[in-house]
């Protein structure tokens, strides 16, 4: 019997805060995977800040759906802002929506407790629904908690699928370097291990940022300038978090910048590009076995300083690093793909989450669906 392929949208804005990421998918939620077109929709510089505000609105909550101050107006700027990027995208593509199935929403994670079974996500379903006419489906991580998962990381699922519909020799490793870093192990039975490996570009995006203004260190430049300042990068790489065989996600905040007296600009980058790439190494000592090659996504591939400090350190465990371009995928937009992924996945049921994921007690479904009830483009304030 052949399996319904559905169309969907996926749209990730990840711990890095630097935009929007969207992508079309056509898939059955198993392993037929066909990637779509996909763009990234950077947020100005003002919106960053409100965004990182919410942070600091959100760090007190413990009630999830509470939206106390900015966040509920914050929210909804964020969530039409996501429908603004679905109908350019559409426009562009020449697509209407009633050829969309169901979109994927992450929306902003603002707040990951995974100790206290506690996920923020900003995004509103229901409006984003609406304003597009679309189905959505959202809030992917809360289910895996309620069963005692750690609500993080939900892309393995995707890495393994995308590895099936590739035919890639397994076992494989794919690593994601957004704001926060994540590891997926593929073994020969098809079987998952993954979670997250520590502080991605979070760290050098707020280096750079209080230094200079710039939202990141392009290209790795001004890492490329500096050298390694050992009890600097000791002190992170000293974390109990890469000790731990409990901790398998992170929240943005779990590892904090430098203070601004402590580096130059460029040692601090330099630092900080070498404990992203040391810290995915340490993490993959907890794999099943050392990867024999990494898969690398994200935007931390296209700092050179970082990769090339991969290369390095993976070289001495007789292992290789490629960008995931290489492997014949998208590292930008990777994500966005996923969630387009997990959409499916969610109407039909299907796991999400896996023990091995997320550390959840069974393999458990997720995520809320939304169905428009009607439509009409709603923008922005
Ligand atoms: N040309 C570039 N050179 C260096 N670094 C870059 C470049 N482009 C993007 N980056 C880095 O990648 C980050 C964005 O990566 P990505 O979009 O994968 O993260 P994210 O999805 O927000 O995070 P996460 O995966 O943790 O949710 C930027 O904040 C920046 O640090
Ligand atoms: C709580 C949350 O939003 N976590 C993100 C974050 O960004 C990277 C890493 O930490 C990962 O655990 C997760 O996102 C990816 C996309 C995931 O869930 O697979």
């Amino acid at each position: 019997m052949t399996k319904t392929i559905r169309t969907a949208i996926g749209l990730m804005s990840g711990t890095s805060m630097d935009g929007i990421d969207i992508a079309l998918l056509r898939t059955d939620g198993e392993n037929v995977v066909e990637r779509g077109p996909s763009m990234g929709i950077a947020y100005e510089q003002s919106f960053r800040d409100r965004l990182k505000q919410a942070l600091v609105a959100a760090r007190d909550l413990t009630d999830r759906t509470a939206r106390p101050g900015d966040l509920g107006a914050v929210e909804r700027n964020l969530t039409l802002r996501h429908a603004v990027a679905v109908s350019d995208f559409l426009y562009r593509h020449d697509l209407s929506p009633g050829e969309i199935d169901v979109i994927g929403f992450h929306g902003q994670t603002v707040l990951h407790r995974p100790d206290e079974a506690l996920t923020v996500q900003l995004g509103d379903g229901a409006l984003l629904a609406q304003a597009t006419g679309i189905p959505v489906v959202y809030d992917m991580r809360a289910n895996d908690m309620v069963h005692g998962g750690q609500g993080a990381p939900l892309i393995p699922v995707y890495h393994a699928a995308l590895s099936a519909s590739a035919g890639q020799a397994l076992p494989t490793v794919f690593v994601n370097i957004g704001g926060i870093s994540n590891l997926t192990f593929i073994g020969r039975n098809g079987e998952i291990v993954a979670y997250d490996s520590g502080p991605g570009n979070t760290l050098i995006d707020q280096w750079v940022e209080m230094h200079t203004g710039a939202a990141y260190d392009q290209g790795g430049e001004i890492a490329s300038t500096g050298k390694v300042l050992p009890s600097l990068a000791d002190r992170y790489l000293g974390s109990s978090f890469f000790s731990s065989n409990q901790r398998r996600s992170l929240d943005r905040n779990d590892f904090l910048p430098p203070q601004k007296g402590e580096a130059g600009l460029a040692d601090g980058a330099r630092t900080l590009a070498h404990v992203t790439a040391a810290a995915i190494l340490k993490s993959a000592k907890h794999l099943p076995e050392p990867p024999a090659l990494y898969i690398v996504c994200g935007g931390g591939r296209l700092n050179r300083v970082i990769m090339q400090d991969l290369l390095d350190l993976a070289r001495v465990q007789n292992a290789t690093v490629i960008a995931a371009e290489e492997a014949g995928f998208d590292g930008d937009a990777m994500e966005a793909e996923a969630w387009a992924y997990l959409a499916v996945r969610s109407l039909l049921n299907r796991p999400l989450t896996f023990p091995g994921t997320t550390g959840v007690a069974a393999a458990v479904t997720g995520g809320m669906l939304c169905m428009p009830e009607k439509s009409g483009l709603l923008r922005p304030d």
